[in-house]
């Protein structure tokens, strides 16, 4: 449920506590300590991506954040027979579903819901007959929309990895518009959208200003700054940044 009146929400992604804590075959940072402290400095809900290779966040985690999480739980994965038995078990409030490969340091693109519309139509509706919203981790092409609609998923998350790998000005601008183009599009459509992958500190304001989007999932950068600054600081940061952004393109649209 979106709180109403809210200008933005703000999903802190804990899956770098668990790479931190996998490094050393220990227990601790606990992700589980992680999503608590995030929520209490103003996170609107929790993401994790429980990889097939487990690399960062394991299924121990994802039991206990669904025992202790206040906001609500977004379960990033492969879509999977496995992983949709662990979705059904578990019930988080969404399930976001992405592209994994073995070898990739990170989501490298969307998934591609236009070349798979039947197998990722009958995942929405398991995840549905579960009682869970699914939402789908799209790049910003009409195609891929398309696609999300056909398949009855109420979200789409838009992938910003490729705006925020941007080195120059001109070509941010350009991978900006089309984000925006993309998220109009969807938005006029019907669909929830959120966007997330890539954002710090310095490229999220502009994508925060955009008033159709309801909800950012960040991460890497967050947990990034917590490692110097404390995580309370951090969620709280983005957060402010975040909210900001958005109050200021709403007054300027009047
Ligand atoms: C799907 C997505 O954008 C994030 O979950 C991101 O993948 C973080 O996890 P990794 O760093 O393992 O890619
Ligand atoms: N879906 C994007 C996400 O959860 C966070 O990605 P990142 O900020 O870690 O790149």
């Amino acid at each position: 449920m979106i709180p109403e009146h809210y200008p933005i929400l703000l999903g802190v992604n804990i899956d770098h506590v668990a790479t931190v804590r996998n490094a050393r075959g220990v227990s601790y940072p606990d992700p589980v300590t992680a999503a608590a402290l995030a929520e209490q400095a103003g996170a609107d809900g929790i993401t994790i991506h429980l990889r097939e290779d487990r690399r960062h966040i394991r299924d121990r985690d994802v039991e206990m954040l669904a025992d202790t999480l206040q906001t609500r739980m977004n379960l990033e994965m492969a879509v999977t027979d496995e992983m949709l038995a662990i979705a059904c078990r578990i019930k988080p409030a969404y399930v976001c579903l992405v592209p994994e490969k073995r070898e990739e340091l990170t989501t490298e693109g969307g998934l591609d819901v236009a070349g798979q519309r039947d197998k990722i139509k009958a995942a929405v509706e398991q995840l549905a007959e579960a009682g869970i919203e699914t939402s789908l981790f799209i790049d910003a092409q009409r195609e891929q929309i398309d696609a999300a609609l056909d398949c009855g998923a109420p979200i789409i998350e838009i992938h910003t990895g490729h705006y925020a790998e941007q080195q120059s000005e001109k070509t941010q601008q350009q991978a900006l518009a089309t984000l925006i183009d993309g998220i109009q599009y969807a938005h006029s459509a019907g669909l929830q959208v959120n966007a997330g992958h890539g954002l710090h500190y310095h490229n999220t304001a502009p994508i925060a200003a955009i008033p159709e989007l309801v909800e950012l999932n960040i991460g890497h950068a967050i947990i990034a700054r917590a490692v110097l600054v404390g995580l309370d600081r951090a969620v709280r940061d983005m957060k402010a940044l975040m909210v900001s952004a958005r109050q200021q393109a709403l007054m300027k649209q009047g």
